[in-house]
């Protein structure tokens, strides 16, 4: 798993270390691990480092000395090195270092920008230390021209590979914000810890793959804020069948989907759930969909009862329910049921406060910002999307409810617990049909969790896995071409089946 912090939290972390007079130290840590990280990449693009050129964006702070150091290691061997300061001043020792490796500067401003970008253009690395965890309402004066030009001219052809000392300049770290144009990484390099801003919201787009580089601060870290599951927490997760299971022991899910105006999201719905496996689909709705659902899924079991009068151990509600009318009975007692379920789509507008944690909503940004608004609060899809991380948690204060926000980072925020980030999904992934199908894995993995007594925030951590494997399975199927949902559940099958060599062994605890 890895854990994720605010910047704030890990600068207090750092704070005990930097009073013992250790800050120094610290930061050469931090910059031999970019350095590494760099060396590396530009051995695995180029065959060698010697004769490469780099470009170091340096701010004034401690971010900039840092990038500034792993710039001096990389002149030493052989790389052509160019620092573009972004500001009149500049870590001193860092910059003297830099410039007796043999750096060359390019003091940036507005009539500048073009040159800027050319050097970046023509380099094989930019390594980008403008703003660190110490940058405050992102970015301003050129570096803001300069990273507002980036993506048009860094981005084409030839393109340098983008290094991110910490996170990527124009980010807050504590939330994923942009409030301005950013820097776009391939790669970030952060320090310490994760940092909550390289998980959610624009942050986590713009972070690239992330590599933490330890610089010993671990032992002064409190909780995390947000967590994101590995695959071997999501093979723990996966309850497997035992000898002696049937299929009411393995657990029955309850699916109330679908109308006469939207069958098919029954029908994604089904197939999801039995590709991720459960004992029995007991299938609720009017008689035309439960047609459909027994003509492409004959295992299900359908009628048109109720929810008090069928027994189960969880339910999905919602995927193109319409204005069904019964349905939307269906959906008000599953969440009364006690029973885990899954909110969905239409269902969405049945939701109230004082909900339990084991009722799983599982909007979109839209579909949150008409639950907000219902609720009360006064917020828009543009300010959801900007600051996801407060939107969610928010959102799960509110209704007591777990919520699962879909987005290119799908976040899971349990009432006053924990909050999970899952970026594992594919652009593909982003079409009719999809979210059914994430609503079918998490009612099928929540039907056989073999939970004897839940403890706060288990739910988020099954809805995170559902979501991991919802985005692999997108990803799976994408490198056949575009994703059609209706095909999605070979995909799931296939990802299932691959977890089960991250399945922990006997006695290995699970997350749960
Ligand atoms: N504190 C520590 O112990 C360590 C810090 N490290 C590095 O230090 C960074 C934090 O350093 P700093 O606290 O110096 O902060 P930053 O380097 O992030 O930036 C602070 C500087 O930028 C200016 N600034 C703030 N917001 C700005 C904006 N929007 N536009 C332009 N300038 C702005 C500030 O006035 C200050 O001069 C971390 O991200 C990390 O890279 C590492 O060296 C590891 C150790
Ligand atoms: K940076």
């Amino acid at each position: 798993m890895i854990s994720a912090y605010s910047g704030t939290a890990v600068r207090a972390a750092e704070r005990p270390l930097l009073d013992a007079g250790q800050g120094a130290e610290l930061m050469q840590r931090a910059a031999h691990g970019l350095f590494s990280f760099c060396a590396a990449l530009l051995k695995e693009r180029r065959g060698r480092m010697y004769g490469a050129s780099c470009v170091v964006l340096a701010g004034a702070g401690n971010n900039g000395a840092d990038a500034l150091y792993a710039g001096a290691r990389l002149l030493k061997r052989g790389c052509a090195t160019t620092a573009v300061r972004t500001s009149s001043s500049a870590h001193a020792e860092a910059l003297s270092a830099f410039l007796a490796a043999g750096g060359r500067v390019l003091e940036l401003s507005t009539d500048k920008t073009d040159e800027a970008l050319q050097l970046c253009r023509a380099a094989d690395l930019v390594l980008d230390g403008v703003l660190g965890t110490g940058g405050k309402g992102g970015l301003r004066g050129p570096a803001a021209h300069l990273a507002a030009l980036a993506p048009a001219r860094l981005r084409r052809g030839h393109a340098p590979a983008v290094v991110a000392c910490d996170l990527p300049s124009g980010i807050d770290a504590d939330t994923g914000q942009a409030p301005g144009p950013y820097l776009q990484a391939d790669a970030t390099v952060t320090f310490g810890a994760v940092k909550t801003g390289l998980v959610a919201g624009p942050g986590a787009e713009a972070a690239g793959h992330i590599e933490v580089v330890d610089i010993g601060i671990t032992p002064y870290l409190g909780t995390p804020a947000v967590n994101r599951l590995l695959a071997p927490d999501i093979a723990a997760l996966l309850p497997r069948p035992a000898a002696g299971d049937q299929k009411y022991s393995r657990g029955v899910l309850g699916i109330a989907a679908g109308s006469d105006t939207y069958p098919g999201a029954a029908v994604l719905a089904t197939g999801a759930a039995l590709a991720t496996g459960t004992g029995m689909v007991r299938y609720l709705g009017p008689e035309p969909v439960r047609r459909l659902i027994n003509q492409a899924h004959p295992e299900a079991v359908c009628s048109d009862s109720t929810v008090p009068l069928t027994h189960v151990q969880a339910w999905v509600a919602g995927p193109g329910a319409g204005t069904d009318e019964a349905q939307r009975r269906r959906a008000v007692d599953a969440m009364a049921s006690g029973l885990p379920c899954v909110i969905d789509a239409d269902a969405l507008s049945a939701v109230e406060p004082g909900m339990g944690e084991q009722v799983i909503l599982t909007p979109h940004a839209g579909e949150l910002t008409a639950l907000l608004n219902r609720l009360g609060e006064d917020t828009d899809r543009e300010s959801i999307e900007a600051d996801p991380l407060t939107w969610v948690r928010k959102a799960a204060a509110l209704t007591g409810a777990t919520v699962l926000l879909k987005g290119w980072a799908t976040l899971v925020a349990a009432p006053g617990g924990p909050v999970f980030s899952q970026a594992d999904a594919t652009p593909w992934l982003a079409t009719a049909g999809s979210g059914d199908t994430l609503s079918g894995i998490l009612g099928a993995m929540l039907s056989t969790a073999r939970k004897s007594s839940p403890h706060p925030g288990c739910y988020a951590a099954v809805a995170a896995a559902a979501a991991s494997i919802h985005g692999r399975a997108g990803k799976l199927a994408a490198e056949q071409g575009p994703v059609q949902p209706s095909l999605l559940p070979e995909a799931i099958r296939r990802v299932i089946s691959a977890m089960e060599q991250w399945r922990p062994g006997p006695g290995e605890a699970g997350i749960l």
